[in-house]
């Protein structure tokens, strides 16, 4: 199947209501399950990545009972007592690098044995280091294939907790993932991180998200110290319309010019990623918030190049690349190595299919550098690598180049199933 993208060279102008944070839903789904009662989560997410973690949270005992049609997951918190089922599971992970990561820290915890795997690519990201500091702690714990990756078992007898350390610099999931089960551990964790913490804003999601669950986690600077307790239950949680699918939005005012709304997000928002409307800023947009959402908007004025590090929020990374090409300056994006595994190597990817349309691109081990180009190649059908960003970013490339196709589309539903719907209803009203 493929995706014609609309060919569009006006002005976009709309308020977008983008469904809930895959990064804060599933958080939340595993806060509450552990929690002491139950928890409304409001504007959930409904997408591959969320579906993944109920079901492998409902097959380990818990109550996960969705209501789709109100956007809305019921879950009724029993702390870590379905864990004390010495059962064993068979869980399947798809391709979500959270739920493959929150599970193994939380599994620990139990006292099953619990097998986990996921498609072919997530069979080459890694979990090694998550897993090497479960070992150390004493958890038997076996990457299967010797790879670092999944296809995982734990044999369940509990986190033993106390100090340990990690690396930061592959991904930020394997500290999210040890503090959220930390509580429950037989004894106070203290996690130091190693190195440089890479994605930053989603532990201090955590952190955050922890507390609005009861259990505050000190931090002095790369230490993480985390009380013994249990989290209380929150009868209604609400959760933010997701920063990272935003990104898309964002850049389509950036690139066609006009305004748009990003409907409920805030400067206050848990997730890092709101910081691309400062990217689009420097790119010469005008950027503002209120309490109806953050405003992108751009006239007359031309889009300019940038130099951005991304470490932070690197997601955005494809959403950057898509729309610098348009650009009146080169754009440079640095230091985001790690996106080299993600659901695909994202340099790798950007750069072939940029590449494609004829634009100019130097690849770096870490990074690009993207040259403006004023005649993109018509008639590319953009590949995706089964990866929703490049989707989802290469379709605003395809609104000014005309009979751009996307391949396997529906990529997408892995955090934005109703993408297009989205992207289509901007371009109609515009
Ligand atoms: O914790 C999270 O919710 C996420 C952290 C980031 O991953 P890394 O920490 O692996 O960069 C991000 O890319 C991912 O989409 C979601
Ligand atoms: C990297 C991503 O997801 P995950 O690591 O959760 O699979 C993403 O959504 O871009």
């Amino acid at each position: 199947m493929t995706y014609s993208v609309p060919y569009h060279d006006g002005p976009v102008y709309g308020v977008v209501n983008v469904p809930g944070s895959k990064s804060i839903t599933n958080r939340a789904l595993v806060l509450a399950a552990l929690a002491n009662g139950p928890t409304r989560l409001n504007h959930a997410l409904f997408s591959d990545d969320s579906r993944i973690l109920m079901t492998a949270l409902s097959a380990v005992g818990y109550a996960v009972i969705p209501d789709e049609v109100n956007s809305a997951v019921e879950v009724i918190g029993a702390q870590i007592e379905p864990l004390q089922q010495r059962a064993e599971h068979d869980l399947f992970v798809g391709n979500s690098g959270t739920s493959a990561r929150f599970l193994t820290a939380l599994l620990a915890l139990g006292q099953g044995v619990y097998r986990l795997d996921g498609v072919a690519r997530m069979r080459e990201r890694p979990l090694g280091d998550l897993l090497a500091t479960l070992r150390v702690m004493g958890v038997d714990v076996r990457d299967l294939l010797g790879t670092g990756c999944p296809p995982i078992e734990i044999r369940g007898a509990g986190l033993p907790g106390g100090t340990v350390s990690i690396r930061g610099d592959e991904s930020s999931q394997f500290v999210s993932a040890l503090l959220m089960a930390a509580p429950y551990a037989k004894n106070p964790m203290r996690i130091e991180i190693l190195g440089e913490l890479v994605s930053e804003p989603y532990v201090e999601m955590t952190r955050s998200m922890m507390a609005a669950f009861g259990v505050q986690v000190v931090r002095r600077g790369n230490v993480f110290e985390v009380p013994l307790g249990a989290y209380h239950a929150n009868a209604v949680y609400d959760i933010e319309p997701d920063a990272s699918g935003a990104s898309y939005f964002m850049a389509a005012a950036a690139l066609c010019g006009g305004e748009v709304t990003l409907s409920g997000l805030t400067r206050e928002s848990l997730q890092g990623d709101v910081a691309f409307a400062d990217v689009l800023l420097q790119m010469g947009c005008a950027v503002s918030f209120s309490a109806e959402g953050i405003t992108i908007a751009r006239g007359e004025e031309s889009l300019r190049g940038v130099d951005v590090d991304l470490f932070h929020l690197s997601d955005t990374v494809p959403t950057l690349a898509a729309i610098a090409p348009f650009a009146s300056s080169p754009v440079t994006i640095r230091n985001v190595a790690n996106i080299r595994l993600k659901e695909t190597d994202r340099i790798a990817a950007c750069v072939a299919e940029l590449r494609a349309f004829g634009v100019e691109v130097e690849e770096f081990a870490d990074g690009m550098r993207i040259f403006p180009c004023a005649n993109l190649r018509e008639d590319v059908s953009v590949k995706t690598y089964d990866d929703h960003r490049m989707a989802m970013a290469f379709s605003l490339l395809g609104m000014r180049v005309r009979g751009t196709k996307i391949l396997d589309p529906m990529c997408v539903s892995k955090t934005f199933p109703t993408y297009y719907e989205h992207f289509e209803k901007l371009l109609d009203i515009s």
